[in-house]
């Protein structure tokens, strides 16, 4: 018999899944940071003062360590355990002082491991929900532009990826001697205290799908970005290296003496969450997590041009060294194989908010009121108690929409509309991301996650995409399982190097369910399509970024300025004083057809010159700031026995 153990350091728990090498469940246990450890006082999982979001790392290595006791405490046989991989809430750091590498060499298996590590660590670690460090980015992006950035690395520049928060230690004089990721300082744990034996460093480095979350690497090349290592004063030793997933080792003497793990088991490099979870599903599916953030991955056929900009990223692929996963619009990269991720950050703690107000703290309740399916189809909502990430936007609002216009209120008459209008509104919004995205065809709709227990939100789910709901028979933990996959690759591939883990996933037997199918109601269906186009208009009202599929097109408005030019001028001659009084009345006129085509989020400049012909050349420039995604040019020349010229912004 063959296990092979995860461990998913999320971020309001930890989640170990065993499986054995045939795909059978064989441990699966969650530890709760708030109640199983709350002597660290996190309110899920983390310490908030206003924008700023941290966990204690201490309370990482106490999880492990309790979970490990327990296994232990329950029987589990820790020698049967042949690799171990894992993962971490992508983006978080851990910052390690300079007496870390000493006591982790020491580490004795005879004492507790949170009693000998309570003192390695800096300071707290900044998590994936921190949006304080606005200011870092600005700086950041001086030295490498927001679109050089997305070149580079795949990502715009975000307050959650690590690159800003390190600066911000950097710049309020915090003191370490080695920054890590929550993943690579989890792997560097089952090495203790032997320590990694790849890339020449005691240290586990870092591995590069995970590392793709942190705008810092240059993911073609698989390097760090110079300029910002240089900018963050990250020498070499202070960061390590970028790995590819592989095997960084055995397992520490630590853990083989205390827990009973053979010498020989391997510790395969731990990766992000995101990643982990991408390594458990096949490229056809839809997959909605819907844990602490909802996220949402699919995979397109081919770039979709429009996609930039949307929030999305590319990642290095977890295991495919050739490819990537991600998405952006970006020429220097080789995109072989398209692969989406769009994540909201108020996700199930907005939906807890919204139940503990309105529902009593009851799931069953809020649950109930889901059931009135058709009705309240003119209230909307935006439930962003946290600064969302996509949009922008930190904001509880309500409207009501009368006489198709939408009129904000305080809140609904009916407080339990509620229930039904955050789901939609985080639904509708996956299913925007999707369609924007070129997500268009899907063989099945995948959900995991803690929510992905509850058939109503399902059923809500399923209604909305029109499509029957299915989960991996092993729960909802599939960060923590795609890290048993990845596991069992690793091992597999000593014996076959060319083992390509497409194929390996292909012929793993791991069974589905079914668990929720749409419901079939023809006026059902009519009230959730209208109200996701209602929503779509409404969202991008409040959206600073004009909708890519209603973005300035230059022919469509050059055609528009020439007619308007040809109406207006055919016949006319020069005359300085009424051609001063033209140029304000045809640009006015070309703003009011502007506005016509209902472009959201535009603002216009029109630029009207009207001169005579004799014969003398003219030479116009003008210079202009704008997001070269939306913002864009069209311009027409009409000449007769005088010359007009006309640009437009
Ligand atoms: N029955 C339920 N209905 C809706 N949400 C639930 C239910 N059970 C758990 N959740 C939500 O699941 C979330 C935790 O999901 P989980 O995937 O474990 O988080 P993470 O991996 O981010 O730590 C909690 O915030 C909780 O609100
Ligand atoms: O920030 C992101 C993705 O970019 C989050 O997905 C985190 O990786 C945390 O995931 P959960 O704990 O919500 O699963």
């Amino acid at each position: 018999m063959e296990y092979f153990l995860s461990f998913d350091f999320s971020t309001q728990g930890l989640k170990a899944v065993c499986i054995d090498s045939a795909g059978v469940l064989k441990y699966n246990s969650v530890l709760n940071f708030d109640l199983d450890l709350p002597n660290f006082k996190t309110t899920n999982g983390t310490h908030q003062f206003e924008d700023t979001f941290t966990s204690p790392p201490l309370m990482w290595v106490a999880a492990l360590e309790n979970l490990l006791l327990k296994m232990k405490s329950e029987n589990f046989d820790f020698s049967l355990v042949k690799a171990i991989s894992g993962c971490g809430q992508q983006h978080g750091s851990v910052y390690l002082n300079k007496d870390a590498r000493n006591i982790f060499k020491n580490l004795n298996s005879d004492l507790s491991l949170v009693e000998q590590l309570k003192n390695v660590f800096s300071c707290d670690s900044p998590v994936w929900q921190d949006s304080s460090t606005k200011n870092e980015i600005k700086i950041l992006t001086k030295i490498v532009s927001d679109s050089d950035m997305v070149k580079l690395s795949g990502s715009n520049y975000y307050e959650r990826f690590t690159a800003s928060q390190i600066l911000k230690k950097v710049q309020t004089g915090v003191e370490f001697h080695r920054v890590q990721l929550v993943s690579n300082f989890a792997t560097n744990l089952f090495l203790l205290p032997e320590g990694s034996c790849v890339a020449n460093d005691y240290f586990c480095p870092i591995e590069s799908s995970d590392a793709s979350g942190m705008n810092l690497l240059n993911i073609d090349k698989k390097c760090w970005i110079p300029e910002i290592i240089t900018a963050l004063g990250l020498e070499k030793d202070k960061i390590g290296d970028v790995i590819d997933s592989q095997i960084v080792g055995n397992v520490g003497s630590f853990f083989s003496e205390k827990f009973g793990f053979t010498s020989d088991c391997k510790i395969v490099i731990f990766s992000g969450d995101n990643p982990s979870t991408f390594c458990s599903y096949q490229s056809t599916d839809l997959v909605f997590s819907l844990g602490t953030s909802d996220t949402c991955f699919f995979s397109v056929p081919k770039i979709n041009k429009n996609a930039k900009g949307l929030g999305g990223h590319v990642f290095v692929h977890p295991h495919n060294p050739d490819k990537y996963m991600g998405m952006v619009n970006s020429n220097t990269l080789k995109l072989l194989m398209q692969f989406h991720k769009v994540c909201f950050k108020n996700g199930s703690l907005a939906r807890l908010k919204v139940r503990d107000e309105y529902f009593n703290k009851s799931w069953q309740l809020f649950n109930a009121s889901l059931k009135k399916l058709s009705s309240n189809i003119n209230y909307f909502g935006f439930y962003f108690f946290q600064e969302e990430i996509q949009p922008k936007l930190k904001c509880n609002l309500k409207f009501v929409k009368k006489e198709n216009h939408f009129v904000e209120i305080k809140d609904f008459d009916d407080k339990e509309v509620n229930a039904k209008c955050i789901l939609e509104s985080q639904f509708f919004a996956m299913k925007y991301y999707a369609t924007q995205l070129g997500k268009l065809n899907y063989d099945r709709v995948f959900v995991t996650g803690g929510a992905s227990s509850n058939k109503e939100i399902l059923q809500y789910l399923s209604n909305i995409f029109n499509k029957p709901i299915y989960q991996q028979k092993h729960g909802n933990a599939s960060a923590a399982f795609g890290g048993c996959l990845r596991a069992i690759y690793e091992f597999n591939k000593l014996k076959d190097p060319s083992l390509i883990y497409d194929d390996f996933l292909a012929n793993f037997n791991f069974e589905t369910i079914k668990i929720i199918d749409p419901v079939n109601d023809d006026e059902l269906r009519f009230h959730l399509d209208k109200k996701y186009h209602d929503y779509v208009e409404l969202r991008c009202d409040y959206t600073l970024r004009p909708n890519f599929q209603k973005k300035f097109r230059p022919q469509i408005v050059g055609k528009l300025i020439k007619q308007l030019l040809n109406d207006r001028l055919t016949g006319a001659t020069y005359h300085p004083d009424t051609c001063s009084q033209w140029t304000k009345e045809i640009s006015d006129e070309i703003k009011i057809k502007l506005k016509e085509l209902d472009l959201k989020r535009y603002k216009y400049v029109v630029n009207v010159v009207i001169g005579e012909m004799r014969g003398e050349g003219v030479r116009m420039g003008c210079r202009c700031f704008w997001d070269s995604d939306t913002d864009n040019i069209a311009q027409e020349t009409f000449i007769n026995v005088f010359f007009h010229f006309s640009t437009l912004f």
